[in-house]
């Protein structure tokens, strides 16, 4: 097993509160991780910290190591554009652009230089499992899909542009149960290709989905290992008492 992304001593404030604390963890190519914990305790901090989203945080102050494959994603050199593509990014609430459907998914190649010609556009969009529903409305407005569809099409946005990493932050937590079923059927389709991290605060899909799940706790990685050990015989009383929805 290759790792693909990970975080070495990752320490992250916001002015003065510290976030993340110490945190090593390591992702997996072409598997599924799943970050999952209580509320607060810094899994969208570290997801977002992935592709550099916290840049734009004049009190962000960010210490550690973070390496896609052997490129410390932080070096002085490497230009965020560069990241972004590498390294795709998929937010909670689906946020399609105020454009048609084919515009969503031609608007970051043609930023990026890329072809962006109608073969691109279907494909992005069957790797999505989205085009047999939207092939003969590509010029609709996309917000007029469900919220479901919408889900999608953002996703299909992150991989037409042929990242490595795909970062989802509760993708399915604005889904009914059916477009989520749709959605980790879509991401376990996904990881043949992709490396994918996810955060969760359904117990039950990180199980359904994740091959490696992450137990954050106040800022602080307190245990990682295969999803069927962290759900059937975690190690730490704290892991316990979480999955078993004692606090959360
Ligand atoms: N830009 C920021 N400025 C200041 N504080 C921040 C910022 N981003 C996150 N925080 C703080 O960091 C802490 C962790 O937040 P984060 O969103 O990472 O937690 P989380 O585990 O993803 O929570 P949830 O499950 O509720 O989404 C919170 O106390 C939050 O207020």
């Amino acid at each position: 097993m290759k790792t693909k992304l990970s975080a070495q001593n990752l320490n992250i404030s916001f002015g003065t509160k510290q976030v993340l604390k110490n945190v090593n963890v390591s992702f997996n190519e072409n598997e599924i991780t799943a970050l999952i914990g209580p509320s607060g305790c810094g899994k969208s901090t570290l997801l977002r910290s992935f592709n550099r989203m916290h840049d734009l945080s004049p009190d962000a102050n960010i210490n550690g190591t973070i390496m896609l494959d052997d490129l410390n994603i932080y070096s002085k050199n490497i230009p965020v554009t560069e990241i972004r593509k590498r390294i795709g990014m998929v937010f909670q609430k689906a946020n399609p652009f105020p454009k048609s459907i084919q515009e969503n998914i031609t608007y970051g190649l043609k930023i990026n230089n890329l072809p962006h010609g109608k073969d691109v556009i279907e494909k992005a969009l069957q790797e999505a499992y989205l085009w047999d529903e939207v092939k003969n409305d590509l010029k609709m407005p996309a917000t007029r899909l469900s919220g479901g569809q919408q889900q999608r099409l953002c996703i299909a946005r992150a991989v037409a542009l042929r990242p490595e990493v795909i970062l989802m932050d509760e993708p399915c937590s604005a889904l009914d149960p059916v477009s989520t079923l749709k959605i980790e059927e879509l991401i376990k389709h996904l990881k043949k290709k992709y490396t994918i991290a996810i955060v969760t605060h359904n117990m039950q899909q990180a199980q359904r989905v994740a091959d490696k799940t992450i137990f954050m706790y106040l800022g602080e990685v307190m245990e990682e290992g295969p999803t069927d050990q962290i759900f059937n015989n975690p190690k730490n009383e704290i892991t316990t008492n979480y999955i078993n929805g004692y606090f959360g």
